[in-house]
């Protein structure tokens, strides 16, 4: 069996949790621990990727390119892992996190707008990096659609691509079809990166690896947006339980994971539900924040801002449309009084 390659996001999609307010200090000792588990790639970057540090995204509190470097200092053997969104990062900033130490890029579009990679995904090629292409939001999408999009990002050099359940809203069947339909349609390695919004997230990931995924992505203690990712240590425990390799130590996770816990964790990250309201609707996982913040301006219902958010199709990027969708939502209340 094929050993499967896990991406630590905690560092990256975490981010979102903590209102990007990750501290050096943090970066550095979560990395370190990470290192010392064999965790091949931890990504480091603002929840938006690079250049996400923004009045529309929320401002980080030490800038992507000196959190990249903290990492890279202790990364040891492992790999420092950056996520950019062409249009909100730039091939200048990119450049500038692989001069910090960044040794992989995960080049994330909109399922259906995998075109926008081009430049991206041949550039960092050209740097020596690893580079990977990241379907975001692919729910939304058919598998057809899927496969057409994985392929551009495969003819532009990406050397593995990712689905990725953003609002955590796949089923384990949407799982299956596609990434079996990758499986047999590319040359390239598959991905998944899942968010735990309808407590999923390890079942899909294990599906994902049954039809020949072997790049897994996780968030330790599931600090990730939403209600987290797939849980590091948990999928760690049960591959090996499988008997599927993964090199990474079990027990130094979950040392990490009380850490998290403890130190990191704003609230106890379980299934809110805002956040199983996202998976139910098809929402970004990263909107949840902004969906709580809104509600509480305009005295809305956070999970009607949801609920809509989905029939809309919102995608990554469009987060000033939350406040209008909640102040809709209001007018809509108020007239009907
Ligand atoms: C920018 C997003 O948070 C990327 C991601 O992790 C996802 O789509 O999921
Ligand atoms: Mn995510």
């Amino acid at each position: 069996m094929t050993k499967v390659l896990l991406t630590e996001v905690a560092l990256r999609d975490g981010s979102h949790v903590v209102a990007h307010q990750f501290t050096k200090e943090q970066v550095r000792y979560v990395t370190e621990m990470l290192s010392k588990a064999n965790v091949p790639f931890i990504e480091v970057t603002h929840g938006d990727g690079l250049g996400g540090s923004s009045l529309q995204y929320g401002f980080s509190k030490v800038h992507d390119i000196e959190l990249v470097e903290e990492a890279a200092k202790v990364a040891g053997d492992s790999k420092v892992s950056v996520l950019l969104i062409p249009g909100i990062g730039t091939i200048s900033q990119l450049k500038d996190a692989h001069a910090a130490g960044a040794r992989m890029v995960r080049v994330a579009t909109h399922v259906t707008e995998a075109d926008v990679s081009k430049q991206h995904i041949e550039t960092a090629r050209n740097m020596g990096m690893e580079t990977i292409g990241f379907l975001m939001m692919s729910h939304s999408a058919p598998p057809e659609k899927v496969l057409e999009q994985a392929l551009l990002m495969e003819s532009y050099g990406a050397h593995a691509v990712y689905v990725t359940d953003s609002a955590g809203a796949m089923l384990p069947s949407d799982v299956r079809d596609r990434i079996s339909l990758l499986r047999k349609n590319l040359k390239i390695d598959i991905g998944f990166h899942a968010h735990n919004n309808l407590s999923l997230a390890v079942a899909n990931s294990l599906v994902a690896i049954e039809e020949g995924a072997t790049r897994i992505d996780g968030s330790i203690c599931c600090l990730g947006a939403g209600a987290g990712n797939t849980q590091t240590e948990v999928l760690v425990a049960v591959l090996e339980r499988m008997g599927i390799e993964t090199g990474v130590d079990l027990y130094p996770m979950l040392d990490l994971a009380e850490y998290v816990r403890n130190d990191i964790l704003p609230h106890p990250q379980d299934i809110t539900t805002g956040s199983l309201v996202m998976g139910y609707a098809g929402v970004y996982s990263s909107f949840l924040r902004h969906a709580n913040v809104a509600a509480e301006k305009v005295g809305v219902d956070a999970r009607d801002i949801l609920v809509e958010l989905g029939k809309l199709n919102v995608v990554g990027g469009q987060e000033d449309m939350i406040l209008e969708v909640a102040s809709e939502i209001a007018r809509e209340k108020v007239g009907k009084i």
